[in-house]
């Protein structure tokens, strides 16, 4: 996907350096303990925001707060039991529970969102070089043949499409990495020893040409935190399009099927060693499995055609927000309680975020002047 390319994540660099160094200079100015949980997803909404639609909706301003309810609001409906889907004759429970009205209105909240945003792009499209998505998308349609027609619908589905990929799922990695990370001390203090060696004490931010040199140890802790902590633990659902034998089941084509990345990431067939723990070091000497959908032991992606087209962005905003976190601070958990006894109860849904809020006490490591 055109959009998502290397060199388009590259391209949209200075958004995410902003808004990772506007996180630093919060949390090093909010007041202790900070709600870590709700400022990464604020970072990846951000992030999104400024390179779908060029501008994002302002912490502060009501335009934010609702936005951010709405997605909210909309990822929980994406992920909730809807009866009628399973069971088409028992649709009428879903206009019963109210079900039906919330998925509606927050469709047309969202598109009226997505159609100030068309409208902003339009006012913006013979003026920009540097183009949000949305740019991108409305100058393909005026340049469109008729071979390939690009509606306004279609845009608005595919920037939708890349908000619900891409926001949560962000958001909800970097939530359990350093969850992990604050409760494993010693995997901590590693990954802080590589990022403070290589990296110098000489910057108060990291910027993405400082994750040039290999960080060896913040992909092991990236990846170990992916296989137990997969943010969409069920992927997509998908329809079989032909009849197969799957581990002596006959499956006919046209049944729903769920694929359980959480469950396979902590299966003792493939992960044989302590699979429940968190080790990145199970990922060294000859261990080269890979979250990039080769390896089928760990797909938290998924694989094939249909896998995220979204890998390179999310690694590119994950990577640097987790490099100044580290770096920069040494953190640890309101009321003395120590890190190994930090609740790690996971919530239901089609993200799979902490139950409880991650609430922690920045102390600061790194002080330029
Ligand atoms: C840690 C972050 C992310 C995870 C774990 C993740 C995971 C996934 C998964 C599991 C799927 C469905 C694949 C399947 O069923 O085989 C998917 C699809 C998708 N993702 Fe991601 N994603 C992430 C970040 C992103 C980002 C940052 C974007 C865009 C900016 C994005 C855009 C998309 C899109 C557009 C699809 C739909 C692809 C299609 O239907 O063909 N994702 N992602």
């Amino acid at each position: 996907m055109h959009l998502l390319s290397n060199r388009k994540v590259l391209s949209c660099r200075a958004a995410r350096e902003e808004e990772v160094g506007l996180l630093i200079n919060r949390i090093r100015k909010d007041a202790e303990p900070v709600n870590l949980s709700e400022l990464l997803s604020c970072l990846a909404n951000d992030v999104i925001c400024r390179t779908a639609f060029g501008r994002k909706y302002s912490i502060g301003t009501t335009a934010a707060a609702g936005h951010q309810d709405q997605l909210a609001e909309f990822m929980e409906l994406l992920g909730a039991f809807s009866v009628g889907d399973f069971i088409p004759s028992l649709s009428w429970v879903n206009r019963l529970t109210g079900f039906d009205a919330r998925v509606d209105r927050v469709a047309s909240q969202f598109d009226e969102l997505l159609e100030g945003a068309v409208e902003e792009g339009l006012a913006r499209l013979e003026k920009q070089t540097t183009a949000p998505f949305i740019d991108v998308l409305l100058r393909l349609q005026k340049d469109s043949s008729e071979a390939f027609r690009l509606d306004r619908e279609g845009i608005k589905a595919v920037i939708l499409d890349l908000f619900v990929g891409g926001t949560d799922t962000t958001s909800t990695l970097l939530e359990w990495t350093m969850s992990e990370l604050i409760k494993h001390p010693r995997v901590m203090k590693k990954l802080q020893e590589e990022l403070r060696t290589k990296i110098g004490r000489e910057i108060e931010t990291v910027h993405e040409a400082d994750l040039a040199e290999e960080l060896e140890y913040l992909n092991l802790v990236i990846r170990e935190t992916i296989r137990l902590h997969p943010p969409i633990p069920l992927l997509a659902p998908r329809e079989m399009t032909q009849d197969a034998t799957i581990m002596g089941y006959d499956v006919p084509s046209g049944t729903m099927i769920m694929t359980n990345a959480w469950g396979i990431g902590r299966d003792a067939k493939d992960w044989p060693e302590s699979p429940e723990a968190f080790w990145p070091e199970r990922f060294l000497d000859g261990n080269n499995v890979d979250f990039r959908g080769q390896d089928y032991q760990l797909i938290p992606f998924g694989a094939g055609r249909r896998g995220c087209p979204g890998i390179s962005f999310a690694l590119a905003v994950v990577e640097l927000a987790l490099a100044n976190l580290v770096r920069n601070f040494d953190w640890e958990l309101p009321d003395g309680v120590r890190g190994e006894d930090l609740d790690m109860t996971e919530c239901v849904g089609l993200t799979m975020h902490r139950q409880l809020p991650l609430l922690a006490i920045p102390n600061r490591y790194i002080t330029v002047d």
